[in-house]
């Protein structure tokens, strides 16, 4: 069975795509972070993320680069927003994302364009979404247990301008499939969000 959950930044996303991994005992890939592996690089490296040759020759990256804890700041998430824009960047880590989602037996993947573009014949489509104060909320105490003293107001910015962003690219934009189930976490905790995704899951299989 192959799962598709998309869904804006910190919607839930990842913590419902990993539980649902969990609960089927299907492997699990967070798609977010091949792009955020290759803003590291092109950052790293003293390359302008805005240049699409720059984050080309970036999508080479070494796999020990997804465990680097800096993949998960905000500087991260933003530089990978502007990377993940370039059409060439995109297709250059579109296999890897397929191979992953067609191993036997099946996989989980999270990302914005899983059920629209990387598997669109997912057994299991979410589209997971809550209020943008709610997702920085979310964010902001993340970010600050991992010793990050990014204010609330800056993380709110970056996440509205991350929308604007994902949201109005011409290649592979953040939309919903017609086809996926919506799930609002904005009033749920995270074992209601499981409880309710897992729910979604089995009313889509086998149809
Ligand atoms: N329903 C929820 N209620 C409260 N906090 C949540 C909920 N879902 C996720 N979180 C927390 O919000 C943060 C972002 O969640 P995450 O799953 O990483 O989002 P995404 O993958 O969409 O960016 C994490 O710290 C996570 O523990
Ligand atoms: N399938 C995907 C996953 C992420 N991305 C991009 O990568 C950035 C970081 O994604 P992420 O999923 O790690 O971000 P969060 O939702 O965890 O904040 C997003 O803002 C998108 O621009 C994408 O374009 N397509």
């Amino acid at each position: 069975m192959i799962i598709a959950v998309d869904g804006p930044a910190a919607s839930g996303k990842g913590t419902i795509a990993r539980a649902l991994a969990r609960h089927y005992g299907l492997p699990h890939l967070d798609t977010g972070l091949l792009y955020r592996a290759v803003a590291t690089r092109v950052l790293r490296d003293g390359m302008d993320p805005t240049r699409e040759a720059d984050c080309v020759a970036a999508c080479d990256f070494s796999d020990t680069l997804l465990d680097d804890p800096w993949l998960r700041t905000d500087e991260a998430g933003q530089t990978a927003s502007i990377v993940s824009a370039h059409p060439l960047v995109r297709s250059a880590l579109l296999r890897r994302q397929r191979k992953f989602a067609q191993q036997p037996g099946g996989a989980v993947l999270d990302g914005r364009d899983i059920g629209t573009v990387i598997a669109p014949d997912a057994d299991a489509k979410l589209f997971v979404k809550a209020t943008p104060a709610i997702r920085a909320r979310r964010r902001h105490t993340e970010l600050a247990k991992a010793g990050s003293s990014v204010t609330y107001d800056r993380v709110l910015a970056d996440i509205r301008a991350r929308d604007e962003r994902d949201s109005s690219r011409s290649t592979a934009p953040l939309v919903m499939a017609a086809d996926a189930a919506p799930l609002d976490t904005s009033t749920l905790s995270i074992e209601v969000a499981v409880e309710r995704a897992i729910a979604l899951v089995e009313a889509q299989r086998g149809k």
